[in-house]
């Protein structure tokens, strides 16, 4: 994404935003409540028109009109609320709109079952004991798992999770953030948007800070330390690395 701007009326939300993602590669997205993360998202995804900018795919320029046109491309978004129905199995979920029918046009249930239980194996997912399991007695960890599942069954090549390990525990916490680094070892783009910093270091291969709908910064995660990501997500800048000063400060010098 080149010089992305975004406005709903008067309301300036993303203002010439750089962000590029990279195959085999976890990008983290930091920043604060506001800063523009999901608005940025919902314009890769195709949810939102860009009003200005450029949105390449590999190194092509493309037009995005619409969620269908991001995953014709190939990009997922695995958005908080999952988006999975409780009264449906494991399967049901991960091919819903999407069914696959046989011959006579008749859902193909063992094909899907099939592959709904080849993708979560090819991902390593244990947890999960039955495909035929109903969602609704799954684990938030399992859920999380089974919407991660989906999305990378389509031979997606951008995966975009949404705070994938919010409300969950420890244990289910380093399942799914081993998930989120498998997807990318098996050379899928990894887009995590996230508040929480250790998740972020842990698992990132670079970060993207934005800061009041700009970037402040996108670095190699091996670059930065925790207190740098603190600076630029709180203050836009870090010592040598963010906005340059004239754009976070205002007139008398003050940070804004
Ligand atoms: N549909 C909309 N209409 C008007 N303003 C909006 C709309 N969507 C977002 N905004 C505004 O854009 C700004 C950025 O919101 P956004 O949800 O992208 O931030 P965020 O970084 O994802 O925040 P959070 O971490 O709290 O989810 C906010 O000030 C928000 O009020």
């Amino acid at each position: 994404m080149r010089g992305i701007t975004k406005s709903f009326g008067p309301v300036s939300v993303l203002k010439g935003v750089d962000f590029e993602a990279h195959l085999g590669e976890v990008t983290a997205l930091v920043g604060d409540n506001g800063a523009g993360k999901s608005t940025l998202v919902k314009c890769i995804g195709g949810t939102y028109s860009i009003d200005a900018g450029d949105y390449l795919f590999e190194g092509r320029p493309v037009k995005v009109h619409g969620p269908r046109d991001s995953a014709a491309l190939g990009i997922e978004i695995v958005y908080q609320d999952l988006a999975l129905c409780d009264n449906l199995d494991i399967v049901q979920n991960m091919f819903l709109g999407r069914e696959q029918l046989n011959l006579v046009r008749t859902l193909d249930e063992p094909s899907m079952e099939r592959l709904a239980g080849e993708t979560l194996a090819s991902l390593s997912v244990r947890t999960v004991s039955s495909v035929r399991q109903k969602v609704a007695s799954l684990s938030g960890g399992q859920r999380q798992t089974v919407a991660i599942a989906k999305a990378v069954l389509w031979n997606s090549k951008v995966v975009i999770l949404d705070e994938p390990t919010a409300a969950l525990g420890v244990a289910q916490t380093a399942e799914v953030l081993r998930l989120v680094r498998n997807l990318a070892d098996q050379g899928l783009a990894v887009i995590l948007i996230s508040h929480n910093m250790n998740d972020v270091l842990q698992v990132s291969d670079r970060i993207a800070a934005l800061y009041l709908g700009q970037m402040a910064a996108l670095v190699k995660r091996s670059e930065v330390t925790h207190t740098q990501i603190v600076e630029l997500i709180t203050a836009g800048r870090s010592g040598n690395l963010g906005l340059p000063l004239s754009t976070t400060l205002s007139s008398n010098g003050a940070a804004l």
